[in-house]
């Protein structure tokens, strides 16, 4: 990758890679944006269409004339995708709205008035965004189908595809529980380790990087991981571990728990049993008190936690045919109800913002983040917004590319889906290349890449 700098609208500093876009033809945005993203239009549009039955049980011919309309808005999203057409303003009046629409002036700003913010011209990570803002206008603007979401039944049937696999990984929580008194500092980092490298491989079984299609997870999670050691390109999790376990023990205090984590969720499914799982761990080994989960406020990216998913698979969870697996969902349901866990969405989370922006345009959320002792960022989409999804080399720095979003002690879980990877060592990147030319998109690789004090 080269490090090509822009200077456009003076909103880029010296040394600043481009953002990663359509623009140049053949790369994987530009095949996302010319593939990926009308697939996933259409399976929205057939999805809706396929419930139209529905719509009319409950809303007689308003809830059809509502399906008819949310359908021919998309198609026309897709139409304007297809042939590189203008962005267009947002019209839906929602709390984020404004917002939307002066990122889309600040993009015009930097692309100067020679032409007009498209699909094609733009940097990916906004386009994308844009895309998913788009599909909740064109649900928003109708009701009363406006609360109907169109990603739900992948989410739903990748949670019970993965029975076999949560049920594995719930025994195995069980039985560690079980022991957790007895376990020495060393064989609890070992349990930590290995769901931390769950919950990271977790993030494999995403819906939108095969544009939808059947995405689970079928062997034993645990089982699996030896396999997958060395397809992990950077593992910080010791720094995970000495971070986690020096807030523990800051000197001369009494404290004994890392006061708080927090887990920006990526998807539901599989990934979020995982997300769970680890939370459960955390919690029950005296390790960390409180939990913070960060989902999304409506459908985004196919795949990604709302609030509605997250209370969803708690419940299926508690009401699983298997005693490991109810007794988790009974404990997870506890946990909220004692504020152990809570759950929390912020408008931030579905703007097309790279998180170096956080601090100035989303300036509570980025201190909520300064609270926690460690903020986990689960998943591709995380990690390219905290890269700003821009073409940096390899070997640059996991804290250069972050460009001061540092609010606290934070690590990225991710597997490869996407064509931004910083921290390498030299020469790795080059080597990945020849061995596997498609190692940045096709999901087999992931790094545990953490920024913070190094602790010894
Ligand atoms: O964030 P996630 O769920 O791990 O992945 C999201 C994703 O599938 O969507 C985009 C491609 O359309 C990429 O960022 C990435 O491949
Ligand atoms: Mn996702």
């Amino acid at each position: 990758l080269t490090s090509a700098t822009t200077m456009a609208a003076g909103q880029i500093g010296y040394g600043v890679p481009s953002s990663l876009s359509a623009k140049v033809t053949g790369s994987f945005a530009y095949l996302t944006i010319r593939d990926r993203m009308p697939t996933i239009l259409t399976k929205a549009i057939d999805t809706i269409h396929r419930n139209k039955n529905k719509f009319f049980e409950e809303h007689g011919e308003e809830g059809i004339s509502a399906e008819k309309q949310a359908i021919s808005l998309l198609s026309k999203l897709r139409n304007e995708l297809q042939t590189d057409k203008p962005l267009l303003e947002l019209m839906d009046g929602l709390s984020d709205t404004e917002s939307w629409n002066q990122y889309m002036q600040r993009q015009q700003r930097q692309l100067g008035d020679q032409e007009l913010v498209s699909w094609f011209k733009s940097p990916w990570l906004y386009v994308e965004c844009y895309m998913y803002r788009r599909i909740q206008e064109a649900i928003w603007l109708n009701p009363p189908i406006n609360n109907f979401d169109v990603f739900n039944e992948g989410k739903t049937q990748s949670f019970f595809e993965s029975q076999q696999a949560v049920m594995a990984l719930c025994t195995y929580l069980g039985d560690v529980q079980k022991s957790m008194e007895k376990l020495s500092e060393n064989q609890l980092s070992e349990h930590f380790n290995k769901l931390l490298q769950v919950s990271l491989w977790g993030n494999k079984c995403d819906l939108s990087i095969s544009a939808g299609q059947e995405n689970s997870q079928k062997a034993s999670p645990i089982d699996s991981l030896p396999s997958l050691q060395s397809f992990i390109l950077v593992n910080d999790s010791n720094m995970v571990w000495l971070t986690l376990t020096s807030s523990r023990r800051p000197e001369g205090s009494g404290q004994k728990t890392a006061d708080r984590v927090d887990i920006v969720l990526d998807n539901a499914g599989f990934e979020l049993v995982t997300d769970l799982v680890l939370a459960d761990f955390l919690v029950s080994s005296g390790l960390v008190r409180h939990i913070h989960f960060h989902g999304k406020c409506f459908p985004w990216f196919v795949s990604d936690v709302t609030a509605n998913d997250f209370q969803w698979t708690i419940r299926q969870t508690m009401a699983a045919n298997h005693k490991w697996m109810s007794k988790s969902g009974y404990q997870w349901q506890s946990y909220l109800n004692e504020g152990i866990w809570s759950y929390h969405d912020h408008p931030f989370w579905t703007q097309p913002h790279e998180f170096c922006d956080m601090a100035a345009d989303a300036p509570d959320l980025y201190a909520t983040l300064q609270e926690a002792n460690l903020v986990l960022f689960k998943g591709d989409l995380n990690y390219r917004k905290l890269t700003g999804d821009r073409a940096w080399g390899h070997t640059v720095d996991f804290c250069t590319a972050l460009r001061g979003f540092e609010p606290a002690p934070l690590c990225s879980l991710r597997t490869l889906k996407a064509n931004v990877q910083v921290g390498l060592q030299p020469g790795q990147g080059e080597k990945l290349s020849t061995q596997d030319p498609s190692w940045m998109t096709n999901g087999k690789y992931a790094v545990i890449q953490f920024h913070g004090p190094k602790l010894e």
